[in-house]
């Protein structure tokens, strides 16, 4: 046995022993998207009782916590998120969680600057001979939160991608102070989402803006399912990726020829991300491939080294937009949806980038779950509506009827340009919100509507 080995083996421990250390008061933070610690979470469910205001975090929750689920009335432990997917949606709208504002990017330098964290429990993938747990698909945050943490716990789960880096996507065992070894079950599968009519035309019109040598950044849902889609089988050259969320589509278009990265200024080559969450293909493609650099969301979303890469195309999606042309893609009114994620660093690094753009997608209605239509291009956002992408960072808005740019125009153009792309139901009481406002001119598209 080498000394690392005889590291390991002092520091094993059961889940049960490992969760002894937290106590009362403590900050917890848990590994973020697929790397959920499922069994220093199940061990510390049964003592949570006894202990009393932990504050648990993680970015993403993928599962509800156990400590949470068995404390409905938040009488022994707070669960707070910086990114609210579809598991931290629901227990807010029990009231049994709580988002954390963030410009993704910003995270990292956050925790270093303002946060105590006193225990991490991650997952992490098997150690490597020379003494490294590789932090699988997800590296965002976690390397900040293990150099403020009082305590390291790492899960091993064996069967999770090595994802290679980039930085920080690695801690050393001497970094860590108790291994358990996990139940490795099967890696979260994200179901696939079936692209809507509405996401095919709204992907024709994002087609047209992709030239050879654009560096992408596309997320998750339909409409990215279908403009990777679109690309795989297109003829376009030398694509990079420089995204936050390396996704499922990502294999499809680098299988297909379209990536190779060449024309990057940064990371020439590699396929550059923060996170990765999808199906199998994307973990076995993951792992061990050095096409493939994980980073810390620090280095991943911040625009100054995003625009670094000329032709950075940023394709994400909003709930709503205003006919002042703020973006909301995080709440329905009061109800937390999402968060602000990457969303605001890519627009922003995609201006800032030579020859980028900055997409914002969005189906022009919504239908809510009792059959009501509604135009997501409103006069104002919906009361409570959060402001994701403010109207002077804004470049350009999609909908299934086209694409308009909104750089340099004022007040009016703007809400032209919006009631454009609306559903035409909607579009004659937009005008006379948008006269009432006093942001409609008498423009020569007066009568076209
Ligand atoms: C992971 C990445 O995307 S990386 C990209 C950078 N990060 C971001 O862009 C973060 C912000 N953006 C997002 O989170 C997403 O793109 C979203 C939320 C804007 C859209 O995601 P989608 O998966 O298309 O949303 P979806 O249509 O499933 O709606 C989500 C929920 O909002 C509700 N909703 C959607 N639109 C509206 C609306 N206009 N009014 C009220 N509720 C709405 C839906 O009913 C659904 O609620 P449910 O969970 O109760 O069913
Ligand atoms: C954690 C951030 C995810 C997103 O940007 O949507």
């Amino acid at each position: 046995m080498n000394t690392i080995q005889k590291e390991y083996a002092e520091k094993l421990v059961s889940a049960e022993k490992a969760v002894e250390v937290v106590k009362s008061g403590d900050n917890i933070f848990y590994g973020e998207f697929t790397m959920f610690p499922e069994a220093l979470d199940e061990a510390l469910a049964a003592r949570i009782m006894d202990l009393k205001d932990i504050r648990v975090r993680s970015i993403s929750f993928t599962q509800p916590p156990k400590i949470v689920l068995a404390d409905p009335k938040k009488e022994h432990v707070i669960m707070e998120d910086w990114h609210c997917g579809v598991v931290s949606r629901k227990l807010i709208d029990k009231g049994m969680c709580y988002y954390i504002p963030v410009t993704y990017h910003q995270g990292p330098r956050i925790v270093r600057k303002y946060l105590d964290v006193d225990v991490v429990m991650i997952s992490v993938c098997s150690m490597d001979e020379n003494g490294y747990f590789n932090l699988g698909p997800s590296n965002s945050g976690t390397a900040a939160h293990i150099d403020k943490a009082k305590t390291v716990i790492v899960e091993v789960k064996a069967n999770a991608p090595t994802c290679l880096g980039g930085n920080s996507e690695s801690v050393h065992i001497s970094r860590v102070d108790y291994i358990v070894e996990g139940n490795n079950k099967p890696m979260l599968q994200l179901p696939e989402v079936i692209p809507t009519e509405n996401d095919y035309k709204i992907a024709d019109f994002v087609m047209k803006e992709i030239e050879d040598g654009s560096c992408l950044q596309l997320g998750i849902g339909g409409l990215p399912n279908v403009i990777g889609a679109n690309i795989a089988s297109s003829d376009l050259k030398d694509l990079g990726i420089h995204t936050e969320m390396l996704v499922d589509s990502c294999v499809d278009m680098y299988n297909a020829g379209r990536i190779t990265g060449k024309k990057k200024s940064i990371d020439v080559g590699k396929m550059v991300y923060t996170f990765a969450m999808g199906t199998d293909k994307l973990y076995n493609f993951l792992h061990n491939n050095p096409v493939c650099a994980s980073y810390p969301v620090n280095y991943c979303n911040d625009p100054r080294i995003v625009a670094l890469n000329d032709k950075v195309i940023a394709i994400n999606s909003a709930l709503e937009v205003d006919l002042f042309s703020q973006v909301c893609s995080e709440t329905a009114g009061t109800r937390h949806i999402s968060g602000t994620g990457g969303q605001l660093d890519y627009i922003f690094a995609a201006f800032a980038s030579h020859g980028g753009k900055g997409l914002i997608c969005l189906n022009s209605t919504h239908t809510d779950k009792k059959g009501n239509v509604t135009s997501r291009i409103r006069p104002t956002l919906t009361p409570g509506s959060v402001v994701t992408v403010p109207r002077s960072i804004v470049q350009y808005i999609v909908t299934e009827y086209g694409i308009v740019q909104l750089k340099g125009k004022s007040t009016w153009q703007r809400a032209e340009d919006l009631i454009s792309i609306a559903h035409p139901d909607f579009r004659d009481d937009l005008i006379k919100e948008a006269q009432t406002l006093n942001i409609w001119a008498k423009s020569n598209k007066d009568d076209n509507y």
